[in-house]
């Protein structure tokens, strides 16, 4: 961290201690201000940029313990003024202590106290913002709705440091120093900001892609956390065998980058794991990760001497196994970046630590003894004491026979016994005379205790022995104490090549663990380029492929002359969504540098994915599934770029049809009328047919029609999930019904209805009688029927007819 921060300089104006301008000719030069809270590995942020009056805000997201997100956030805004909490996460005072003592770039350093950056208190202070964009009589709720669509309300860290920020800029009066007091500091515009080269996905789109999902574990009150991992990429793809590889994987999946050197070193790592020949050597190494610990803790306890026995056979067990990775790395092709990184960055510190190890401590004695204990040979003094406390028992007995010579004749036996800390002592059996204290009383010894029958005493004898021979016990303890402190200075010293083991090590893990998935789920190597096209050459969906018993692959081709624009149609359950969805991971997954499921792929990358489908309704701002909709959209319409890919699924589907048509449709021609390079690649898929059924969209080269295959085999519907161009002409919504197992008398009316509609005919009410009622009269015309004597020369068979049988079964007839 020390070399990046050193890397800082400041633009323009540098501002003293004190906050004052240390450049008086540069008075009106622009000041950004930037806001920061760290807490639990994930970074918060947010800034103001005075030229323009814009917030921009970075969606929390996780950092490692150095904070290089936030160094290279840091070195790309290069704030004037840093805010942040009185009450810190040590990883981000180290950071501040670090940035103090760079000469080179000195922002100031205003902290707040830790209630400044309150949740409430930041919506509140942000409702209260001068918002000019915003008319005068807007209701607070309609203000807080309006503010969800600019900046993202999940992510509360980002949310608390904007609180801050409006604090200090308020406090600062920034740009309105000369206005009346009333005259709040202008936000013009709100900008989801992005560290160069890192790819803009939201919460939202990482939770309906099922890039991570968890789930609450049946045996819940049992775990800490009560959550795993359900069926997820992040899932299928994690299959690291240490620890930080995990860790490290989940922060690659949420930092995708567009950085082709990043994603080139990953994929040559893949490519050759994947390819068989070398599965050995994945599995010799994915052995060894598997005894990687947790270094950075070993170490910490290593600086607070609190170092256990398991910590030192962890600790060996893990520089042991780095020492067998490096040696294999070294047999592996150099070509190679990270196994060369490995070859050389895997120092020979390493032997060193595990020779200094196995020669100093002897795990056998020390998990026998739950303590640490020194081997033979290591120090002199230590084994002399060693050998002492060995041969005392012989030693001990002899004393013993020449005490009891001097004892009471009424003592049996006795034997001199050594206890740490309180030396040896003369221990005698109790007499059954011996009742109260005064009859422990001997001539010459000083009674010590009582214990297990047997009474202790300090003898002359036994205070020379004390004398002599010492607290045995306790020195060999120190001594051995001391070894270890000098055991542990020894690895302290060398803890850079241990962390770097760690850093690679977990690169590494990471790197096999998708290579792995790779080779079992048939995934292949894609082609990525900085252009603005993507084409896939039948892709699946990643996680679909592994639950349905057939998967129909299908293709994708986005470019200026392929178009940019596609509009899918197809009936309910054809597959749209999934198709949708198959190409945002494997967009995603390309970024992240995995292989992907797909027969061929070339991925130009994308500054960001963006989706408009249906996930949760979301309870912090308290939004309607359809305002969660809105927001989505506007920021898809507002942030996406001619690099970004859209996904819209069923949008407008949560309002009245005509306004989610025209909804849709005006969002749809907004980026077509767009200059062509700053169309992104969009995918919509709809249930509103009338968009391209009744020509809403502007006519362009950019726009493409696909739908998916269905059949209708007699009355049922067969889904044939293969994509084509085209329009679908009719959503087949009853016949879906039916296979879902609707009343078909019901399903029937819908129809019946549903066609009076179309061709604009009156649709009449239906009163029907209950079955009951009908098999009565049924029952009554029948029996009617059959009492009937045909052979009665005065019978009126028309009269019957006529008055009874017809009205009767026209009701009927009517009815049914
Ligand atoms: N390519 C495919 N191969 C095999 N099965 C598929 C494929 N695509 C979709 N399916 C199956 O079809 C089901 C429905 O797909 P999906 O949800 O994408 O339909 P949809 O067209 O979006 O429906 P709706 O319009 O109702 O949202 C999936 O759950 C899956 O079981």
């Amino acid at each position: 961290m020390a070399a990046a921060l050193d890397n800082l300089r400041g633009g323009g104006v540098v501002f003293g201690p004190s906050g004052s301008f240390e450049e008086e000719d540069e008075e009106d030069s622009p000041a950004v201000l930037l806001s920061v809270l760290v807490q639990h590995g994930q970074v918060g942020l947010c800034f103001y940029d005075s030229q323009d009056s814009s917030l921009h805000y970075m969606p929390d997201t996780p950092d490692n313990q150095e904070l290089h997100l936030l160094v290279r956030v840091i070195q790309e805004v290069s704030p004037h003024v840093i805010i942040t909490s009185a009450k810190q996460e040590r990883s981000m005072t180290l950071f501040l202590q670090q940035l103090g003592s760079n000469p080179h770039y000195r922002p100031e350093v205003v902290t707040y106290p830790y209630v400044d950056f309150g949740l409430e208190v930041s919506k509140q202070r942000l409702l209260s913002a001068n918002l000019p964009f915003l008319p005068t009589c807007i209701s607070e709720r309609d203000k807080l709705s309006y503010l969800s669509s600019c900046i993202s309300f999940d992510s509360s860290l980002m949310l608390r440091a904007v609180g801050a920020l409006l604090k200090c800029l308020d406090r600062r009066r920034v740009g309105v120093e000369l206005e009346d007091s009333s005259v709040g500091v202008p936000i013009l515009q709100f900008h989801a900001y992005t560290l160069k080269g890192m790819v803009y996905i939201d919460r939202d789109t990482y939770s309906v892609l099922q890039i991570f999902k968890s789930e609450l574990h049946p045996s819940v009150y049992k775990l800490h956390s009560g959550e795993k991992e359900g069926l997820s990429l992040y899932g299928i793809l994690n299959r690291c065998k240490c620890k930080f590889g995990s860790k490290l994987l989940r922060q690659w999946f949420l930092q995708p980058t567009q950085d082709l050197k990043v994603l080139k070193r990953r994929q040559e790592v893949i490519r050759f794991f994947t390819s068989p020949q070398n599965s050995d050597s994945l599995r010799t190494l994915q052995s060894s990760l598997r005894n990687i610990r947790n270094i950075p803790t070993l170490l910490r306890r290593m600086t607070l001497s609190l170092t256990k026995v398991n910590d030192w056979q962890s600790l060996y067990k893990t520089v042991y196994s780095a020492v067998c990775i490096r040696d294999t790395a070294r047999h592996l092709p150099q070509s190679i970046q990270l196994f060369r990184d490995i070859s050389e960055g895997f120092s020979d510190d390493l032997n060193y630590i595990t020779s200094l190890i196995s020669r100093v401590v002897d795990f056998e004695a020390s998990l026998a003894d739950n303590r640490f204990t020194v081997k033979p040979n290591v120090d002199p003094a230590i084994d002399e004491k060693k050998r002492r406390m060995m041969g005392l028992s012989d030693f001990l007995t002899d004393v013993a026979r020449r005490e009891l010579e001097h004892l009471d004749a009424r003592i049996p036996s006795c034997c001199v016994i050594y206890i740490p800390v309180i030396g040896f002592l003369l221990s005698v059996p109790r007499l059954p005379s011996m009742v109260e204290k005064k009859d422990f009383e001997m001539e010459g010894l000083d009674f010590l205790f009582l214990s297990d029958d047997r009474l202790h005493y300090r003898s002359q004898r036994t205070r020379e022995l004390n004398e002599i021979l010492g607290d045995l016990h306790c020195d060999i303890r120190d001594m051995e104490m001391a070894v270890m402190a000098h055991l542990q200075s020894a690895v302290l010293e060398r803890s850079d090549s241990l962390c770097k083991v760690l850093d690679l090590a977990a690169e590494l893990d990471c790197l096999m663990a998708m290579s792995s998935a790779s080779q079992e789920y048939n995934y292949t190597s894609p082609k990525l380029a900085s252009n603005r096209k993507i084409t896939i050459t039948q892709g699946r969906h990643p996680l679909l492929e592994l639950c349905s018993p057939v998967f129909v692959a299908n293709s994708f081709h986005s470019s200026e002359s392929e178009g940019r624009v596609k509009i899918i149609t197809g009936p309910n359950s054809s597959g749209k969504s999934i198709y949708l969805k198959q190409v945002g991971l494997i967009v995603f997954m390309a970024l992240i540098g995995s292989d992907v499921p797909a027969k061929e792929a070339e991925i130009g990358l994308v500054d960001g994915i963006f989706t408009c489908i249906q996930s949760r309704e979301s309870v912090s701002v308290g939004l309607s599934t359809f305002m969660v909709d809105l927001n989505q959209m506007a920021q898809a319409l507002n942030s996406s770029t001619g690099n970004s890919l859209v996904l819209i699924d069923e949008f407008g589907k949560g309002t009245n049809t005509v306004d989610g048509l025209s909804l849709l449709t005006a969002s749809i021609s907004y980026w077509l009328r767009k200059a062509l390079r700053d169309v992104p690649h969009v995918l919509v898929a709809t249930n509103f047919h009338s968009v391209v059924q009744l020509s809403l969209l502007p006519s362009s080269a950019l726009l493409s029609l696909l739908t998916l295959e269905t059949a209708v085999d007699g009355d049922e519907l067969v889904f044939l999930y293969q994509l084509k161009e085209g329009i679908c002409q009719s959503s087949y919504a009853a016949n879906i019904a039916t296979l879902a197992g609707l009343p078909t008398s019901l399903v029937q009316r819908a129809v019946e209805v549903s066609e009076l509609y179309r061709v604009g005919r009156p649709i009449k009410r239906t009163e029907k009688a209950s079955l009951e009622e009908e098999t009565k009269r049924c029952q009554f015309v029948v029996e009617k029927f059959l009492s009937l004597n045909l052979e009665d020369k005065d019978l009126d068979v028309q009269r019957f007819l006529k008055e009874e049988l017809l009205p009767s079964a026209g009701d009927l007839l009517n009815r049914s």
